[in-house]
């Protein structure tokens, strides 16, 4: 028994639940291995809803404060699915954040590839053994089913090596990712004129809807009032903030904007982002579900901007593609992602996504008996 073991045996507590933590390009995943309840549901995304209507007191407690944090992510691995049983897939997931539950995430699903290679505990994931290794080229690949489909994994681990290879990149093939609109005009009514735009005179804004995985408005900084482009000062950051905030609100009932052909439970606007090119690629700032910033450079939103690449003449199918940065990866070289329009199929373009995961932690967490905050709780900054 360790030492946290001791004092749980002293001190009444909830199920314990455990998980190991990772950062992608500075966006932490906090994956939950053990202690999650089982979900009611034949197929991953009736489970979605179950863990949404049953169990949401579990994702407030691992994402907000004291154990998490207000911009914390997470990812519940679900060990059958629909698709693992008739052989599609190898495991599934679930992936969470600050208000709910989201339906791709390129940042954990680099995360998964290192964690899911590297554990050998069969009761955190049956059928690891089944995977496939290529011994000429040091890859295993894993069929990860998310809400959105299958995405599939390609891992690197040395020749002899039990454990994947930190320094070079996991990557992973999306969902087939489409454009729903180009340079959309959308008017901002005067009751809604963010505040402190820097342009008062500005009523319309020109956006782009595309979808990886979850659906995505994107917009210039240069076209929202910032032409010194993408910054990370803390006074940018609430300015974009409100900005986004803003264009949220006006487009997230446009429903006709979000349609998906075969799944209305991914038919809705997960997130603005801003988007910059840069002499090297392009860089970022991602606001996705309850305004949270995404610290990567937003894997799902790759493949909707890679997508839209295609579309625009920008990118082509079996080009180099294109790095991907965003304010915290472009700190450190190599941080960032790469996409890649890999194949074009009647559904959409199927994106290649690379980037880098590590190890941070891992916990055991629990509420006491008597602790009168089993959910946690955030706190909001006015805006
Ligand atoms: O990389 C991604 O796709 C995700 N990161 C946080 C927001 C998105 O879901």
């Amino acid at each position: 028994m360790d030492v946290f073991e001791t004092l749980l045996a002293q001190n009444p507590a909830t199920r314990t639940i455990k998980v190991v933590d990772m950062h992608t390009s500075g966006e932490p995943t906090r994956i939950v291995v053990n202690g999650y309840p089982r979900l009611e549901g034949e197929t991953l995304l009736e489970m979605r809803r179950c863990a949404r209507e049953k169990h949401d007191d579990i994702r407030q407690r691992l994402m907000r404060e004291p154990r998490g944090h207000a911009e914390m992510y997470g990812a519940i691995l679900i060990a059958e699915t629909e698709l693992t049983r008739c052989g599609e897939a190898d495991i599934g997931v679930l992936f969470c954040h600050n208000e709910g539950y989201s339906t791709m995430c390129g940042h954990a699903t680099i995360a998964l590839g290192r964690f899911l290679v590297d554990t050998h505990d069969l009761s955190v994931f049956p059928r690891r053994d089944a995977l496939s290794h290529d011994e000429a080229t040091g890859v295993t690949t894993l069929r990860l089913h998310a809400p959105c489909g299958v995405v599939h994994v390609s891992v690197y681990k040395d020749r002899g090596h039990r454990h994947s290879d930190a320094t070079r990149p996991v990557s992973f093939l999306g969902v087939p990712s489409f454009v729903t609109a180009r340079d959309l005009e959308v008017d901002i009514p005067p009751s809604e004129q963010w505040k402190r735009l820097r342009d008062a005179s500005r009523s319309r804004v020109k956006v782009d809807i595309a979808y990886g995985g979850a659906f995505y408005a994107l917009v210039s900084a240069a076209e929202l009032g910032f032409p010194e482009g993408v910054r990370g000062d803390a006074r940018t950051l609430a300015e974009f903030d409100e900005a986004t905030a803003t264009l949220k609100r006006i487009l997230y009932p446009r429903k006709e904007l979000y349609t998906h052909p075969s799944e209305p439970d991914l038919e809705y606007l997960y997130s603005v982002m801003v988007v910059e090119k840069t002499p090297k690629g392009e860089t970022g700032l991602c606001f996705f579900a309850d305004q949270q910033i995404d610290r990567s450079p937003t894997g799902s939103c790759v493949m909707a901007r890679v997508a839209l690449a295609v579309d625009q003449g920008l990118l082509q199918i079996g080009g180099e593609g294109c790095e991907y940065e965003s304010i915290v990866s472009v700190l450190n070289e190599g941080n960032g992602f790469r996409g890649t329009a890999v194949e074009k199929r009647p559904e959409g373009v199927i994106v290649k996504v690379e980037g880098k995961a590590f190890y941070t932690g891992a916990a055991s967490f629990v509420v006491e008996e008597h602790d009168m905050m089993p959910k946690g709780f955030v706190i909001a900054l006015p805006r």
